[in-house]
């Protein structure tokens, strides 16, 4: 058996929470061999209900899960965390957009940014879930000067998962035989799901998906996984969690543990200037990773219409920069 882990949460008596602690505890994130000890943050005005959600944790008698602590105070609650997961904000509600949170999130991700560079342990990694998450990890980023810029990623393999998800219902094949899928840019309506790369059972998607494949690929394809968070919010009443909860685990458990052998994931990371992605910015990129560390995939090619999609993506999470660099944020 090795060592407790110390993971982080934040936001954790909301809806994505809920349901994050428990598979985490369960030995999904890390493993069946590594214990972990849970370290809790909320809001003050939360803490009751996290109170309860803890018992529930106690309650199911998870053999790997070594300790819980909560509290409300960043600096505390980080103190050296090893893997932080950073939920907690304002989720958005019907008719609002991603960046319309920027403001309300930003102050979180400055206060946390700051208490993961005095607290955490060296070998810290970060995701960011919370909306607008590229930015708000941008923000948490560049307020953690000795933290290396790596380690900080941001969450759209709910996007990547369910792009996966929209081509295996379409070409009838199971989620298992679709690799090489990519989400480029910011988690957002801009976002680019890249069906150029992508195979089926080892087979070029377009060629999988037959002859409306370019209308499909406009019409269908890309507009389904960009609105798919707010399609979920107008069907449910409020954001997606269950699914927000497994692609958090997803993209954490391959970046420790490693992407899947001849495929990459997609997973949002500051832009070396890689495809064109103005340096500094957190933008998602196909990735493969391991052992903790991640490498954007280098070579692919990248067509006018996909050119244009991607740059419309980092405009977006360049004019966020912009934003938030007047805010005071970063
Ligand atoms: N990146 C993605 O793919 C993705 C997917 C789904 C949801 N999200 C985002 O994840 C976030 C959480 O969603 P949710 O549905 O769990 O929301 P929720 O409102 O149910 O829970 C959020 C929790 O965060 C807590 N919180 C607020 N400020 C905090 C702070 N400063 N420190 C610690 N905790 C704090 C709140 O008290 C609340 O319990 C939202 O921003 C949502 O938009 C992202
Ligand atoms: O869309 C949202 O606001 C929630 C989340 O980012 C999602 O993609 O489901």
């Amino acid at each position: 058996m090795n060592s407790p882990v110390k993971v982080a949460v934040t936001g954790a008596a909301g809806q994505i929470g809920y349901s994050l602690l428990f598979r985490i505890a369960s030995g999904e994130l890390l493993g069946k061999d590594t214990p972990v000890q849970l370290r809790l943050l909320e809001i003050t005005p939360a803490l009751k209900t996290l109170e309860g959600v803890v018992m529930e944790l106690d309650d199911c008698a998870f053999p790997l899960l070594a300790g819980v602590e909560i509290g409300d105070d960043p600096n505390l609650v980080f103190d050296g965390a090893n893997i932080a997961l950073l939920v907690g904000a304002r989720p958005r509600t019907k008719g609002m957009e991603r960046g319309d949170l920027l403001e309300a999130n930003g102050a979180i991700f400055t206060a946390q940014g700051k208490a993961l560079n005095d607290h955490a342990a060296d070998d810290i990694r970060i995701t960011v879930t919370g909306n607008p998450a590229n930015t708000n990890a941008l923000i948490a980023m560049s307020n953690a000067p000795d933290i290396p810029t790596e380690r900080f990623s941001a969450l759209t393999r709910l996007d990547h998962n369910r792009a996966i998800a929209q081509l295996s219902a379409k070409v009838g094949a199971p989620v298992s035989d679709i690799t090489h899928m990519t989400i480029w840019g910011n988690h957002s309506a801009t976002q680019y799901p890249d069906l150029f790369h992508a195979k089926v059972a080892g087979r070029n998607a377009a060629e999988a998906v037959g002859d409306d494949s370019r209308d499909w690929l406009e019409n269908t394809f890309i507009p389904t996984v960009a609105k798919r968070g707010a399609a979920i919010i107008e069907a449910r009443g409020s954001s997606s969690a269950a699914s927000a909860a497994s692609a958090t685990i997803d993209h954490t458990r391959d970046w420790l543990l490693g992407s899947p052998a001849d495929d990459w994931v997609s997973m949002a990371v500051r832009s070396d200037g890689s495809y064109g992605v103005a340096e500094g910015l957190i933008s998602s990129f196909p990735v493969t990773t391991g052992d903790g560390s991640w490498e954007i995939v280098q070579g692919l090619d990248i067509d006018d219409f996909s050119r244009g999609k991607i740059d419309a993506s980092v405009a977006e999470l360049d004019e966020e920069r912009t934003a938030v660099t007047e805010l005071g944020l970063i």
